[in-house]
């Protein structure tokens, strides 16, 4: 009873999204909300005289976790999208979602994408990347990074995942399954790609969750993915074939790209091939919500962004270039700072936002799950990419799992380092920590 009259003091305002109602005028009250489920709403209720029981039958459709073949016109239905359709029914750019300066990520991925089926993939990968962004956060899971678990592989070349990894992984897929949008998935949580549907126009390749040798710390981590169109003239090979030949394309093929970080703030910074913007979760409302619209990484910064304990295993080009931006003996006469967070998401987050450039020059990161995805985004926002020597997005991967030295950051400032030459770490003796 004392639940139900607390239920009653904060329905004026509420919000039901797949992961629990969510009331804008209460935040305080959350806890005890997410303990009533609607099968607790306690029984004697009246309908007729409280009048509850439309609003149940509204919160039971908008609480269901999106299911498979969700489209366009049942995200309409549901009222919860329906102003992003709005908004591209009249072809407008929108910097707001209904004009009142709250435009949430799929309201502008519906203004501003041309691709009804792209929008749906977006829906279902962002709510992929809330629930991962709570188990991140949550209490009850705080122990699950500290478990390694073998790789299911013998001799392979990935690094041995982690439960959370593993959980976040599975998580993606089944949003992805669920999109009915997605014929390949590849993830480098995964030997190879999973083949999901014949005629999913799109192949996603993805690492879920970045950075997860800080997650018992409660560093931040990330989720970067990719997308690519399906290519129609792989139709007629064999599963596995056609499953790595399509995750295997070029990062100038991309079509929309992306990371979610988690960490102070939940943002989704996506390109979807015009610009690069940031979304930021709103807890109240369960939405991502534009805050940062066309992001521009400054042409120069005063930052740079690597491990340096590596310095005696860099080439004499690296070594310089560090020695010289330090010191301010740069092309900008001003003495770089440096930060390294050890999380890739984080590390480029921050490059985004501030300029400077963020590396990893030994080969250690992936050049279809981290390099292209996040090389699109960069230059989307006018940055430059380059494994030291050229740009990310012209390199044929070979190998799902290939590794390379990364570079990304402000114009100037990575066009300065590939002028010291020698800037890719040869020797990868493989660090321990
Ligand atoms: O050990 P290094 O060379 O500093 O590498 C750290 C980088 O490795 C990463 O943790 C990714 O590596 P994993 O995929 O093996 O976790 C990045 O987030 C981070 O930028």
């Amino acid at each position: 009873m004392e639940r139900f009259v607390i239920f009653l003091s904060v329905i004026r305002d509420f919000e039901a999204y797949p992961d629990g109602i969510e009331f804008r005028s209460c935040s305080n009250c959350r806890r005890t909300m997410q303990s009533l489920t609607l099968t607790q709403y306690p029984t004697p209720i009246s309908p007729p005289r409280l009048n509850l029981y439309p609003l149940r039958q509204i919160a039971v459709s908008l609480l269901s976790t999106p299911t498979a073949g969700i489209n366009r016109r049942d995200m309409a239905a549901s009222g919860r999208e329906s102003a992003s359709f709005k908004s591209l029914a009249v072809g407008r750019t929108i910097t707001g979602g209904d004009g009142d300066g709250y435009c949430t990520l799929i309201d502008f991925a519906g203004a501003n994408v041309g691709d009804d089926d792209l929008v749906v993939l977006l829906y279902h990968l962002q709510h992929a990347c809330k629930r991962i962004a709570s188990l991140v956060a949550s209490p009850f899971n705080s122990s699950l990074g500290k478990l390694s678990v073998k790789s299911s592989s013998s001799g392979s070349d990935r690094d041995a995942p982690k439960p959370l990894d593993i959980v976040s992984n599975d998580i993606v897929l089944s949003s992805l399954r669920n999109s009915g949008k997605v014929a390949v998935m590849a993830s480098e949580e995964d030997d190879s790609p999973t083949w999901i549907k014949d005629d999913g126009p799109y192949v996603v390749v993805v690492d879920p969750l970045d950075g997860s040798r800080n997650i018992d710390a409660s560093i931040p981590t990330g989720t970067i993915f990719g997308v690519y169109n399906r290519l129609l003239e792989l139709d007629h090979l064999p599963v596995e074939e056609k499953a790595e030949l399509n995750s295997l394309q070029r990062g100038n093929r991309l079509v929309a790209s992306g990371y979610v970080l988690y960490s102070s703030a939940t943002i989704f910074c996506v390109t979807l091939g015009s610009g690069t913007h940031a979304f930021t979760l709103d807890h109240s409302t369960g939405e991502f919500v534009l805050t940062h619209q066309n992001i521009k990484i400054p042409t120069r910064g005063q930052i740079y962004s690597v491990n340096d304990a590596r310095y005696f295993d860099w080439p004499e080009g690296l070594r310089k270039y560090i020695d010289t931006v330090r010191q301010g003996k740069g092309q900008n006469p001003k003495k770089y700072s440096a930060r390294y967070i050890c999380s890739l998401v984080a590390d480029l987050h921050r490059t985004l936002l501030y300029g400077g450039v963020a590396m990893n020059p030994r080969d250690h990161l992936r050049l279809v799950y981290e390099g292209n995805p996040l090389a699109y985004l960069v230059e989307q926002a006018g940055g430059k990419s380059s494994d030291g020597k050229r740009g990310i997005l012209s390199i044929q991967p070979v190998k799902l799992h290939q590794r390379l030295p990364l570079f990304l950051g402000s114009v100037e400032d990575v066009a300065e380092l590939e002028s010291f030459g020698d800037v890719q770490q040869t020797v990868n003796p493989g660090y321990e920590v």
